[in-house]
């Protein structure tokens, strides 16, 4: 463990805030010019490992790199990207449980940059609202689409899944790989993450256990 991970426990810097740590300044600057940036910060990279920038293969590394990451793999950190939720009047006055599972899950772990790959699985029971289905998928790429660790992204989808839908019966449960946990480190190949974050009338175990039912068996 880090000594700054051990340092921020023993100064009991806990806090409940879910949302990802950002500079100020952090959308000061254009995409474009971000991507100039970085392009040349990993260039720089590069060049320290050794590698020859001039080879044809790799000139356009760095800029290849900066795009995509500006553009793909952090796009959900500007809240330009931010997907349009479409909400509807619960006018059939559909009272049930609502499953959405899986959603696949691309994202990255903020501690290595590495990939985390999975699925999510998400329930709501309407009252007044109910969300284009869709949406919900796009919400969950959104968010797992910024540097994050697991619980985090659970709580970001479920909290502004309550917001839209004005209720706090929602779930949301991730099921994912971590590559810093399979592909460097203790390199175990089998080992997966799940989370539940849940709240409402999913405190009832009667309610969960329904949807752990519908997710363990059922297919499209
Ligand atoms: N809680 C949590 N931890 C994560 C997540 N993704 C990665 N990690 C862990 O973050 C920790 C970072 O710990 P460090 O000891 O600073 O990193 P490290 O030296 O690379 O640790 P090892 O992976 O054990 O080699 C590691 O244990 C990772 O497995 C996540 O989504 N949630
Ligand atoms: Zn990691």
């Amino acid at each position: 463990m880090n000594k700054d991970l051990i340092e921020n426990i023993g100064d009991n810097h806990i806090s409940t805030n879910i949302e990802t740590p950002l500079l100020p300044n952090a959308f000061d600057k254009s995409d474009d010019e971000k991507i100039e940036n970085i392009k040349h910060h990993f260039a720089k990279i590069m060049e320290e490992l050794g590698l020859d920038l001039t080879d044809d293969s790799l000139s356009g590394t760095p800029y290849r790199f900066a795009k995509m990451y500006v553009k793909e793999l952090f796009y959900g950190l500007n809240p330009k990207n931010k997907p349009k939720l479409s909400i509807f009047e619960n006018k059939y006055k559909y009272k049930k449980m609502l499953v959405e599972q899986n959603i696949t899950i691309d994202s990255s772990c903020e501690h290595h940059f590495l990939p985390i790959t999975g699925h999510a699985h998400i329930a709501y029971i309407p009252k007044d609202k109910v969300i284009g289905l869709s949406k919900i998928n796009r919400l969950v790429d959104y968010y797992a689409h910024r540097p994050q660790v697991q619980e985090r992204l659970s709580l970001q989808i479920l909290k502004d899944l309550q917001a839209v839908l004005n209720t706090k019966d929602v779930i949301v449960m991730i099921s994912a790989k971590h590559l810093c946990v399979s592909s460097r480190g203790i390199k175990d190949k089998d080992s997966f993450t799940t989370t539940i974050e849940y709240d409402g009338e999913f405190n009832n175990e009667l309610q969960r256990n329904e949807f752990f039912g519908i997710v363990n068996n059922s297919s499209t």
